[in-house]
């Protein structure tokens, strides 16, 4: 993303959107809002992971396990390939789905200020054209997922113990199967001067729900992400780059039959510092059902149709971000 290089490029004259800085946001650390912290070194992780799942969709994670280093290598070359010239970033893209993307998010006329390297985990996709040294780089990104993959196992059986669901392998299985759908994305949110000049904010990374199981993201110091709270009203969610945050998708949604609440979230632009965030979304094999687990419908009927991963990510593609995805999925209840 080329930021004031030319007229054209300036923010108000593109197809943005933008969301008043009057609307009622509320911040993470006030006293009547805030996002639970789950201790992962804890006995009482799975407790509060099934409470944070249920009430918001969404907690942040300390004593993860995921070494610093991992981290700080993948940011430091990832801010390396952002810095490249948007023509070399440009021979990594356009994203079909996979690569380097630009402003364009999904393939419905999704925009936002934003560049990113969506990229799969099987390492199928063409890594000869990711920066100046992709072999290095294709080594940092497989060492930090297999990290995160850990977690998300990890987070997926204290999830299973704590909604008393056997095997404890029940969901974790499924992001750990090889045959798994999951995906990983880089997001460069530029710093947008023209934004402190406005009474506005500029939407980043639009609202939406993620499709998959679950996600775990962590970013740089910069903030920007909101998450939507039963009422509608926006939380935003303090930066925390030693920390993680993780996400209740979809499809875990529904194999808690509603259970659990796949959160809405956001990005807004920062008019001052960039921000970087890394997403792992661990996702299904393709041939999957998606369906409640038995032992969470006691004796209840599925509030959704039956469909497979493939099903479901098909239609995801057909939708635009802020859509209900789930909403067609819906077993409509027999009056
Ligand atoms: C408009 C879009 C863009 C989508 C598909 C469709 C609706 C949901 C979007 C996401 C959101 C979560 C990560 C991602 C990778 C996913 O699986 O669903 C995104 C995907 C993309 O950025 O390509
Ligand atoms: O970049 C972020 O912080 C979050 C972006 C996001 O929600 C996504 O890529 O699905
Ligand atoms: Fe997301």
């Amino acid at each position: 993303m080329v930021l004031l290089s030319k007229a054209s490029s300036s923010v108000s004259s593109e197809q943005y959107s933008y969301t008043s800085n009057c609307m009622p946001t509320t911040f993470s650390s006030s006293s009547s809002s805030s996002v639970p912290i789950v201790d992962l070194s804890k006995p009482d992780a799975k407790t509060l992971i099934v409470k944070a799942c249920e009430e918001f969709g969404f907690f942040k994670v300390i004593n993860h396990g995921v070494p610093m280093e991992a981290i700080s290598q993948l940011e430091s070359e990832a801010f390396k390939f952002f810095s490249l010239p948007l023509t070399e970033k440009e021979k990594a893209g356009p994203p079909n789905p996979f690569g380097y993307g630009s402003k364009r998010i999904g393939p419905n006329g999704d925009v936002g200020w934003v560049e990113y390297l969506l990229l799969n985990t099987k390492q199928e996709h063409n890594f000869s054209v990711l920066g100046k040294n992709p072999e290095k780089f294709r080594c940092i990104v497989n060492s930090y997922m297999s990290c995160v993959r850990k977690m998300a196992c990890e987070i997926l059986e204290l999830v299973a113990e704590g909604l008393k669901i056997q095997p404890k392998n029940a969901f974790s299985k499924l992001v750990m199967d090889k045959q798994s759908d999951s995906v990983f994305r880089v997001n460069h949110y530029p710093a947008c001067p023209e934004l402190a000049m406005k009474g506005e904010n500029l939407i980043g990374f639009g609202e939406h729900t993620d499709p998959q199981i679950i996600s775990l993201l962590r970013s740089n110091n910069t903030s920007g992400l909101q998450i939507s709270l039963r009422d509608g009203s926006w939380l935003s969610i303090p930066p925390d780059h030693s920390s993680f945050f993780i996400n209740v998708g979809d499809s875990l949604q529904v194999m808690t039959n509603g259970r659990f609440r796949s959160v809405r979230h956001r990005v807004l632009a920062n008019g001052v510092k960039s921000r970087l965030s890394m997403i792992y979304f661990g996702g299904p094999p393709l041939s999957e059902k998606i369906a409640p687990l038995p032992s969470l419908m006691k004796g209840k009927e599925s509030l959704y149709k039956e469909f497979t991963w493939f099903e479901y990510k098909n239609s995801t593609y057909g939708s635009r971000l802020a859509d209900n995805r789930l909403g067609h999925f819906e077993r409509i209840a027999a009056s």
